[in-house]
């Protein structure tokens, strides 16, 4: 119930404050964790996330994200969204480790939904999604990205991509799966969600999880290129065609949301996942000392 109301004050919010913007020409709206610019090419918006250290994908920033997308959706003049990273070196770490771990089982629930949400928007949208992957990518991050109708990376061994969910001791759940499938086919993404690829951007791009690779100071500006050449497209034939591919695969989820979210808290609460996510996160802290 918290949550909703504070949806809809932000929502509220940042249409005052788009409106405002758009009569000063600036064009940019932001909440605290995503801003969103629309100048550049007419119709794009570059959406960036900014939840610093590594955009990890908190409630507040899932729901921040959602909202954004959603305005953007209801703004008739945007056609495409350029989706990228403010903070160095990260695209997004994927799902908050801290919201999957010693919580109750009722904010898993309302977590997990969120993630739904904001997965379903990103998956079904109308606008041309362009990921500009300027950075690591594990799990959620990979997924935000396999969102996206292109994917550009930048080429810097130091960054990998993948669902690595099985290191962490849980599963990629099966829409994770079937969108990696979609975009990977069934060997390649049986074999990386096994063994919880991250691949370096060289084999990321050979097996398809990336379309392109560029030099890292040309991600954006590849981003926009290949956007330009999409808004060449007319967009009913375009949204038709993408509703076409991935319908079924989110309709998958949607006739059995509650399901997934029990499934979801069912699995999270288990005393051995938890565990599991205890050594992991005293693993990350360990790799700084
Ligand atoms: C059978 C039924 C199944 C049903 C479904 C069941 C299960 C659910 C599946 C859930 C799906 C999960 C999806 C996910 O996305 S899980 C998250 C996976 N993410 C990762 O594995 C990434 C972990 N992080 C890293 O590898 C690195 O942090 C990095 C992103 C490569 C960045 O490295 P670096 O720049 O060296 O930063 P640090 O490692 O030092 O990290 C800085 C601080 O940030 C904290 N951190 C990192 N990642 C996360 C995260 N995902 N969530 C929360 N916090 C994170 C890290 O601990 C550091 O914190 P500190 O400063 O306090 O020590």
């Amino acid at each position: 119930m918290a949550l909703a109301a504070a949806r809809r004050l932000l929502l509220h919010a940042g249409s005052r404050l788009g409106r405002r913007e758009a009569v000063d020409g600036a064009r940019r709206f932001a909440n605290k964790r995503v801003l969103v610019e629309t100048e550049g090419p007419a119709g794009v918006a570059v959406m960036k996330l900014r939840n610093p250290p590594v955009n990890s994908l908190s409630l507040e920033c899932l729901t921040e994200f959602t909202i954004s997308l959603e305005k953007l959706e209801n703004d008739k003049s945007i056609r495409g969204v350029i989706l990228t990273s403010e903070c160095p070196g990260i695209f997004s770490a994927g799902l908050d480790l801290l919201e999957m771990y010693g919580r109750n089982p009722a904010h898993y629930a309302e977590y997990w939904k969120n993630v739904q949400e904001l997965w379903l928007r990103l998956y079904t949208s109308n606008m041309i999604l362009v990921s500009a992957i300027n950075g690591a990518s594990p799990a959620g991050g990979c997924l935000l990205a396999l969102c996206c109708d292109y994917r550009v990376m930048a080429d810097n061994p130091k960054y990998t991509i993948g669902l690595n969910e099985s290191l962490l001791g849980i599963v990629a759940p099966f829409w994770f799966k079937d969108m990696y499938v979609n975009t990977i086919g069934h060997r390649e993404a049986e074999r990386a969600l096994q063994l919880g690829t991250l691949f370096p951007p060289a084999e990321a791009l050979k097996v398809g999880v990336v379309d392109e690779l560029v030099p890292e100071d040309k991600v954006h500006s590849k981003a926009r290129s290949v956007m330009a050449k999409w808004l060449a497209i007319p967009d009913h034939s375009r949204q038709l065609t993408k509703n076409m591919m991935r319908k079924a695969t989110a309709d998958n989820l949607i006739k059995q949301r509650e399901a997934d979210i029990q499934n979801f808290t069912s699995f999270i609460s288990k005393d051995s996942i938890q565990k599991s996510l205890h050594m992991y996160l005293e693993k990350l802290k360990q790799k700084k000392g």
